[in-house]
């Protein structure tokens, strides 16, 4: 019997349980559940095994039928495990590889080199900057011309996206005649996912050929100066998710991506935080254009007075629920970082039993919506100065 135990590999054996895997690699599964039925074990009393073991005969009895006179199957714990006690999987093994590393935190290197490749090739071509699109910044991906478009749930092994605002869609094209490729939505913490798998799309980039991350998202504004609709580059950040022990560089450490324990000092790139106030001041923006510290909570909370008033003393000038573990994967593999944070909401710190002063998303994506054309326009600014270097 061959089937696919518990660890993926194919597993051979031929103890009671009959029900052979055989039929579905080439994608025969009628077929494979017609001879699963025939072989099904029976838990009725007037079958020769005891209640839960298999028939001897192999057959269903004549009353486990049904109308149409094809035999019940009656799964029983046990009808699912094969002789080596693993349990039986009736999936492809393509079926059963997607299943493992969906439900797996990291992604191992020759998945990761899968998807890049499945990219490159749908795309017919190798991206230098990759875009993080931040809720309500889908616009972003919209500048890009000749765009192949990518629908996550299309690409193999790729997570979907769950919140309003990110589209879950990967464009790739052109942006000031740089081959770009952007995430309209990202993956977040508070999903579900784990920081490794929030990430894994940056290793995807990476292996793409991009050099250069450029990550955006929506923020609340702790800073007292920043108004809503500033936006802040991001010079630093604190790692709360890291300050409770969570990284996407946990586990073990695959150095063909980077060393086990990167420096994260320097992470965001100087030369584009100076470009990016200079092109502020062109487009008659310096006002609104700071340089910040950012922090990332796991969410989907926004915060407490009392947070608020930790990150503050913290030295924290906005806060989100991303980016990071974003910035921190994109270190790893050394790639160069430019990102920043759209000021959505302004987070007070007084006590207030106002409505009015809660953060809500609908405020978050309103905002992002009137100040897209300002994030496109710094963004394309900054791509057609980088064109120049290169
Ligand atoms: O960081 P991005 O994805 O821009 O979105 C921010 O806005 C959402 C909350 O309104 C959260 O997802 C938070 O992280
Ligand atoms: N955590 C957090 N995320 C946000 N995203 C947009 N605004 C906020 C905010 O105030 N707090």
């Amino acid at each position: 019997m061959t089937g696919y135990n518990s660890k993926g590999d194919v597993a051979t054996g031929n103890g009671n349980h009959k029900n052979s895997a055989k039929g579905q690699a080439n994608g025969k599964k009628t077929a494979e559940y017609a001879d699963r039925e025939s072989d099904a074990m029976c838990s009725r009393d007037c079958c020769a095994g005891k209640s839960g073991s298999p028939n001897k005969s192999g057959n269903a009895c004549a009353e486990n039928k049904q109308s149409d006179g094809n035999p019940v199957v009656v799964p029983t714990p046990q009808s699912l495990l094969n002789s080596d006690n693993r349990i039986q999987c009736y999936l492809t093994p393509e079926e059963f590889r997607a299943l493992r590393v969906m439900n797996e935190d990291t992604y191992p290197y020759e998945v990761i080199q899968e998807i890049a490749d499945f990219i490159v090739k749908g795309s017919g071509m190798r991206p230098k900057i990759g875009i993080i699109c931040g809720t309500g910044l889908g616009s972003l991906a919209d500048l890009i011309q000749d765009a192949k478009v990518f629908e996550y749930e299309k690409i193999p092994n790729f997570p979907v996206s769950t919140v309003e605002g990110h589209a879950g869609k990967l464009v790739v094209g052109t942006l000031e005649g740089v081959n770009v490729m952007a995430m309209q939505g990202r993956f977040h913490f508070y999903e579900g996912y784990p920081l490794a798998k929030c990430s894994m799309p940056v290793r995807v980039m990476k292996l793409c050929g991009v050099e250069y991350l450029f990550a955006t998202n929506a923020a609340g504004g702790i800073n007292p100066k920043f108004a809503v609709g500033d936006i802040m580059l991001m010079h630093d950040h604190v790692n709360m998710l890291g300050f409770a022990g969570n990284s996407p560089l946990q586990g073990p450490n695959d150095p063909r991506f980077g060393p086990r324990f990167p420096a994260l000092v320097n992470s965001y790139n100087r030369d584009l935080i100076n470009k990016a106030i200079e092109i502020g001041k062109a487009m008659g923006i310096e006002s609104n254009i700071h340089v910040g510290v950012y922090s990332c909570l796991g969410g989907p909370t926004y915060e407490t007075i009392a947070e608020l008033k930790a990150l503050r003393m913290m030295g924290v000038d906005a806060v989100g629920m991303s980016t990071v573990h974003e910035v921190i994967t994109a270190r790893h593999c050394d790639m160069k970082v430019f990102a920043f944070s759209l000021i959505t909401n302004k987070c007070s710190i007084e006590y207030s039993d106002k409505k009015d002063d809660e953060a809500n998303h609908e405020e978050v994506m309103a905002v992002a919506k009137i100040r897209q054309k300002a994030c496109c326009e710094l963004v394309s600014r900054l791509i057609a100065d980088i064109q120049k270097t290169m």
